[in-house]
């Protein structure tokens, strides 16, 4: 039985449930902390989200989900297996406008975060000498409060900077997003294949839409030139022998604009259909 760590709380908790029962596994109902699903051979352990790296460092778990900055800042040999597209963000320094306008002008400085491994590591890594003060979460207050110079934090849309009167300086530390992490020392067993696999085949099912369309005979090189697919379209035939029905997978974000191209080379009857899952 694969072991396999979800966040139980905080921003991945859901998509991270909700990817799970995309890829067929047993949902969580209520807020059980184990949670068994023999019929695909896995048991699910709901951990905060910071923990689950300890765990599948150890190997206690055989596989986790959490995030990159979280895995760089637990410290443990737990290894990045592979992006899950979700919970995208940037780890920043911010201060107050005009304060701090470079990475070397944080020397003496004291810099607030939830994150002391990460940003310890970054600025020893280049040899500055700040104080790390560490705040458990709400980080953006602590300039305003007067216990810190500046902050690195998580930043996604960068409204909460803003109403704490904070900029970002520097090159970002980090982007991060959700990862599935393993322990470093375990070569990824069949059954993590499986799981890798389920996850992947939601990824594209999310990324991909299938467009169909009919085509004149003449056309279809040009047509199929749009939309190339993965492998190759499928192109088969259509009652009337002058036109020709293709099938292929085109990115969603640029379903629309390929719908255009498909119109102009002559291509009619354009459907655009959602994908619920998939297997590559
Ligand atoms: N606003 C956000 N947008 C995207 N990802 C985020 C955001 N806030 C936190 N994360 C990500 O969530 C993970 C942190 O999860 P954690 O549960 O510790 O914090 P949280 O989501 O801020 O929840 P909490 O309410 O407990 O503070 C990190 O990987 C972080 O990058
Ligand atoms: O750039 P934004 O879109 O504003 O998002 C970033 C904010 O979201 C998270 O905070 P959260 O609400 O989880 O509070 P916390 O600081 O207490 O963790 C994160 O720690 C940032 O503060
Ligand atoms: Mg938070």
């Amino acid at each position: 039985m694969l072991r396999i760590a979800v966040p139980n709380k905080g921003s991945l908790s859901e998509p991270a449930t909700q990817m799970l029962a995309e890829a067929g596994y047993r949902r969580r109902r209520d807020r059980e902390l184990v949670l068994p699903d023999p019929a695909n051979g896995v048991e699910f352990f709901f951990l905060r989200p910071r923990d689950i790296a300890v765990y599948v460092g150890t190997g206690t778990v055989d596989v986790g989900i959490t995030g990159r900055d979280l895995l760089l800042d637990s410290g443990t040999s737990a290894v990045e297996h592979r992006p899950l597209g979700f919970a995208r963000s940037t780890f920043r320094f911010a201060a107050p406008a005009g304060t701090v306008r470079s990475v070397e002008e944080l020397a003496g400085a004291r810099v607030a975060t939830s994150y002391d491994v990460l940003v310890g590591n970054y600025l020893a890594e280049r040899g500055i000498n700040a104080s790390v003060v560490h705040l458990d979460g709400a980080v953006e207050s602590s300039v305003q409060l007067g216990i810190a110079d500046a902050v690195a934090d998580v930043v996604e849309t960068g409204s909460t900077l803003r109403a704490a009167g904070l900029e970002v300086f520097g090159d970002p530390i980090l982007q991060s997003e959700a990862v599935l992490i393993r322990p470093a020392d375990r070569p990824a067993e069949a059954a993590v294949d499986v799981l890798d696999r389920r996850l992947q085949g939601v990824l594209v099912a999310r990324r991909y839409v299938l467009m169909d369309y009919d085509v004149p005979v003449e056309h279809v090189d040009e047509a199929v030139a749009v939309t190339p697919g993965l492998e190759s379209p499928t192109v088969s035939p259509l009652h009337d022998g002058n036109w020709r029905a293709v099938r292929a997978m085109v990115l969603r974000e640029d379903a629309n604009r390929v719908m255009d191209e498909l119109y102009e080379v002559g291509a009619r009857a354009i459907i655009v259909t959602s994908i619920h899952a998939s297997r590559l």
